[in-house]
């Protein structure tokens, strides 16, 4: 007797099955398929490595969201991935320590964590993106933002929108534009997270209050943060934007709120979120930071994309494949010709084998492929 629970899976995992896989297929390898047209080198680091060269990998990272044990072998304290831009860091300090600069390379796979965030209940994800190390510059920040844009929209994504944001905003302003007690700054950044000018006030934060409204239209909420720039502390990064949102050329919907944070655990001077029509909550997400190491650590730009929601909105809009089913006895050399131009083929092994049960759309005749 079978056990219907020993057959359940926890909360937040899924099974993809055929028709979902086959679109998650495409989707995965159109997206790799930009990032290597533009240079992108694939790595495959493994799915668990030591928690510690993870989570210290970056300013920023959190931990508490990863699966963690401790290995039986090694005694050492284990971290299932839920990122793999940190992967991606720790590769080229170590063994690719010695590449020449800019160094790009790719990834594709799933990540784990305990937790799921936001409204989105998974707790596994595919995440493939580009990492570029060694420039954290207007010229790195616009290549990886143009590539994201691309390798979206390759993937079958339409009205594809780029909201910018500054994650290291209030930690610029706080030094000495707007200053605010050490004590003070979490508040802020939790008071502008929420949006919510008036506890904004409550909490010291009267100054930050206009960062709110510099907020939609890239074009009209730039205008307001140049406005509202604290004498002149964000110059040069709204000059940056400005510059990163001209290269792009109308490719993107583009938008700007400069006070977002949410998801960006480690970014510094510049951060972007990628939404999609039709698709509900970000498909990825990217910036510059800083990979550490020795000293200050190096400088990096780089995107992860998030195709779930994507493959299924894609999936559910696809016409089913064409199949072609062929008898007991067919002609194989007809069968593998037609598996050359295209065609899915499902073969019979027995008399009791159909068309119709095997869902096939035709069958193979005397004069090729007939409509079942
Ligand atoms: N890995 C980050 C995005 C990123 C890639 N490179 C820089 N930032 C994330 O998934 O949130």
């Amino acid at each position: 007797m079978s056990d219907a629970n020993s057959d359940l899976l926890p909360e937040g995992l899924e099974d993809r099955l055929p028709r979902d896989a086959a679109t998650a297929t495409r989707v995965m390898r159109a997206i790799q398929t930009a990032m290597h047209g533009h240079g992108y080198d694939r790595v495959m680091p493994p799915s668990i490595e030591f928690e510690r060269s993870l989570a210290s990998r970056m300013a920023g990272i959190q931990s508490r969201r990863m699966f963690r044990f401790v290995d039986p072998l090694s005694l050492r304290m284990m971290a299932l991935r839920s990122d793999y831009t940190p992967q991606i860091g720790r590769i080229a300090e170590t063994r690719l320590a010695e590449a020449p600069r800019p160094l790009r390379l790719c990834y594709a796979g799933q990540v784990v964590t305990i937790k799921p965030d936001g409204l989105n209940p998974a707790r596994e994800k595919l995440q493939c993106g580009a990492e570029l190390i060694g420039a954290d510059n207007v010229a790195a920040a616009a290549e990886i933002v143009a590539i994201a844009i691309e390798a979206l929209q390759a993937a079958g994504a339409s009205g594809v929108s780029v909201d910018f944001t500054l994650p290291d905003l209030v930690d610029t302003l706080a030094e000495k534009a707007l200053p605010l007690e050490p004590s003070q700054i979490e508040a802020v950044r939790r008071e502008l997270d929420t949006k919510d000018a008036g506890g904004l006030r409550d909490v010291g934060g009267e100054a930050y209050v206009p960062l709110l409204y510099a907020t939609g239209e890239f074009d009209a909420a730039i205008e307001k943060l140049s406005a509202i720039d604290a004498g002149g502390a964000l110059a040069s990064r709204i000059k940056a934007l400005r510059e990163i949102a001209a290269s792009l050329n109308g490719t993107a919907r583009l938008t700007l709120d400069p006070s977002e944070r949410h998801g960006f655990e480690y970014q510094t001077w510049f951060g972007f979120t990628l939404y999609a029509q039709g698709v509900r909550g970000p498909v990825g997400r990217g910036g510059t930071y800083r990979i550490a190491g020795s000293g200050a650590g190096e400088a990096a730009t780089g995107f992860s994309l998030y195709p779930d929601a994507l493959i299924d909105v894609i999936a559910a809009n696809e016409p089913a494949e064409d199949r072609v089913f062929l008898p007991l006895g067919h002609d194989r050399d007809e069968a593998a010709r037609l598996r050359s131009i295209g065609w899915r083929t499902v073969a019979a092994l027995s008399d009791a084998d159909s068309a119709e049960a095997l869902g096939c759309t035709h069958v193979l005749g005397a004069g090729g492929p007939e409509n079942v």
